[in-house]
C-alpha cells in the first residue's frame, strides 16, 4: 500500500528527516510515534508533498509519488487529517464536508454511511464549523477526509486537545473505519497507549530517524514503551 524508502525532507536548508523507511500494509494500522519535535508530521506533510523532500521517494500501490504536487497525491487516494484539524471556522459542517470532495477524483463515499460512523456530524451540518467542540471537530476533519473514499488515511494526532471521554469515541470510530472498509491508516500520536491499542504494527522516530520498528503485541509493547522512555 504505502512504502517510505530513504525520504529526505527540509524546511529551507534544515534537513529534518535523515532517511526515513516506513510502511503501511493493505489494510493495517501502522503508529508513528516520538516525542515533540522528532519529524513525526513533517513525514506525513511529506507523503502528501507539502515538504521539500528532494531524495528518496514514496509509492502507494507501487506507484511512485515522487514528481507528484499534493492534490495530485490526494486524487491518487491519500485523505490527510492534518494536526490541529484546519477545520474552516466560518463555514458551516455541511461546507467543510463538501471541501473534501474537491480531492475525490471520481470517488465518493456514501454520505449515510458517514453519518453512522459519526452522527455528530450528520445533527450538525448546518452549523458554523467554529461552533463545535474540539472533539466534533475532529470527527469533521476525519469526514471530511473520508467523503473522498481514500485507500490510505493520514491521521496527525487525533487526540491532541480532546476531551478523554471523546478519546474513545475517536478511537472506535478509526477502528470500525479500518474493518469495514479495508483502509489503511498511518497514526501520528503523542498518546502512546491509544495508538498501540489501535495499530498492528508501530514505528518510534527520534531527531528524524526509524529508530524502532516491531508488532505491537504484548512484548512489541514493552519495547516500543521502553524507546519512548529511552528517546
Ligand atoms: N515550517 C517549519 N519550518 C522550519 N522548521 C520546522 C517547520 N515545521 C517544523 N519544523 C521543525 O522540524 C522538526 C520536526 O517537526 P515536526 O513537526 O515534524 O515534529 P513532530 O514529531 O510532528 O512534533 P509535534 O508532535 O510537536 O508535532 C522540529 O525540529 C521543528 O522545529
Amino acid at each position: 500500500m504505502l512504502e517510505i524508502k530513504g525520504l529526505r525532507s527540509y524546511y529551507g536548508e534544515s534537513e529534518i528527516l535523515h532517511g526515513i523507511d516506513l510502511a503501511v500494509p493493505d489494510g493495517k494500522i501502522v503508529a508513528l510515534v516520538g516525542r515533540n519535535g522528532v519529524g513525526k508530521t513533517t513525514t506525513l506533510k511529506s507523503v502528501m508533498g507539502l515538504v521539500k523532500a528532494p531524495e528518496g521517494d514514496v509509492f502507494l500501490d507501487g506507484v511512485s509519488l515522487r514528481r507528484m504536487p499534493p492534490y495530485e497525491r490526494a486524487r491518487q487516494g491519500i485523505g490527510y487529517v492534518p494536526q490541529g484539524r484546519d477545520i474552516f471556522p466560518q463555514m458551516t459542517v455541511a461546507e467543510n464536508l463538501r471541501l473534501g470532495l474537491e480531492v475525490c477524483g471520481g470517488r465518493k463515499q456514501d454520505a449515510e454511511e458517514l453519518y453512522e460512523l459519526f452522527p455528530i456530524v450528520k445533527k450538525f451540518l448546518a452549523r458554523k464549523g467554529g461552533d463545535l467542540s474540539g472533539g466534533q471537530q475532529q470527527q469533521l476533519a476525519i469526514a471530511r477526509a473520508l467523503i473522498a473514499r481514500p485507500k490510505l488515511l493520514l491521521l496527525d494526532e487525533p487526540t491532541e486537545g480532546i476531551q478523554p471521554s471523546v478519546i474513545q469515541e475517536i478511537g472506535d470510530a478509526i477502528r470500525t473505519i479500518n474493518q469495514k472498509t479495508g483502509i489503511s491508516i498511518l497514526l501520528v500520536e503523542q498518546y502512546l497507549d491509544f495508538a498501540l491499542e489501535l495499530a498492528d504494527d508501530c514505528y518510534v522516530m527520534d531527531k528524524g530517524r526509524v529508530v524502532f520498528h516491531g508488532a505491537t503485541g504484548s512484548s512489541g509493547k514493552e519495547e516500543i514503551q521502553q524507546y519512548m522512555l529511552a528517546s
